[in-house]
């Protein structure tokens, strides 16, 4: 198995370090002892949790379910084995990054494009645990995250939906268009369209998912509500912030979270592990 990810701290920016201190507590805390599936969601961030994850032992044995062509990279770069959701339909953890989280963990997802595919391991598996910086964590949906709730579609669909999401109250959603390089939409892995609906302020969640959801053409919205067990932020000063289902908040000190980050670099151990 060739293991080859090892990020540098020295080439980080000091958003991407936060990112990095959250993706290893994340992991160090919630990986169980006995995990056999395991799920990686898509982004920047969790290239982190991948890090951490290929110092533990046993990380050969254990099958990694993918959200997307990017993450699927990241596993089969890093010599992970390689599963499908069909086929391992038990998930015993998952990380996913978030493009932003409410005081109640409910989330907006989809910023990558990648929101069915994490939404179907979210369903699967026994904890979600998001993580990200301290810029996605929030007080209600809406307020940093500005372009809107990414809504994945059948493309025959599109028109449709964009009219009945002004119906809903979305002023100017908008079809997200390819990368340059691209003429035309951007498609996703699974062949469909984004729309990306801003609502403003989100203040229910879930009432919001289950009316766009009912919409004819759309396959699935990234409004991720009551799904996630808990979230990892990043801050600037080097200190993680853990937020609970439960309603539970604790900061995990800078001190810490560098002490785990150079005993693990000198001994490939971290004394801060708890695991469940
Ligand atoms: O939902 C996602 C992709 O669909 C990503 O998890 C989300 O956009 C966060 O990405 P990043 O870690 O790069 O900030």
């Amino acid at each position: 198995m060739s293991r080859t990810l090892d990020l540098d701290s020295e080439d980080l920016s000091p958003i991407e370090l936060a990112k990095r201190q959250a993706c290893h507590m994340a992991v160090d805390e919630n990986l169980p002892k006995s995990a056999k599936v395991i799920g990686i969601g898509s982004g920047s961030t969790v290239v982190y949790v991948v890090e951490r994850l290929l110092k533990k032992p046993g990380i050969e044995n254990v099958v990694f379910l993918p959200t997307g062509f990017q993450s699927k990279e990241l596993i089969v770069s890093n010599g992970l084995r390689l599963g499908d959701p069909d086929c391992y339909p038990d998930v015993d953890v998952a990380f996913d990054g978030a493009d932003e989280v409410d005081a109640n963990l409910n989330c907006i997802k989809g910023g990558g494009a990648c929101l069915f595919q994490e939404k179907l391991i979210a369903v699967l598996t026994k904890r979600l645990v998001i993580v990200a910086d301290s810029r996605k964590n929030s007080e209600k949906l809406g307020a940093y995250w500005v372009k809107g709730v990414p809504i994945e579609v059948v493309p025959m669909a599109y028109t449709f939906v964009l009219r009945e999401l002004k119906r809903l109250g979305c002023k100017e959603p908008k079809l997200r268009m390819g990368a340059p390089g691209k003429a035309g939409p951007l498609v996703t892995d699974n062949g469909n369209f984004i729309i990306d609906a801003n609502f403003g302020l989100i203040d229910k969640p879930e009432e919001l998912f289950k009316q766009i959801k009912l919409i004819i053409g759309v396959v699935e919205v990234g409004i991720f509500s009551q799904m996630i067990q808990s979230a990892y932020f990043g801050n600037p000063d080097g200190s993680v912030t853990v937020k609970k289902n439960d309603g539970t908040q604790r900061i995990i000190p800078a001190e810490v979270t560098v002490a785990s980050a150079v005993q693990q670099k000198i001994t490939g151990e971290n004394p801060n592990v708890i695991t469940v």
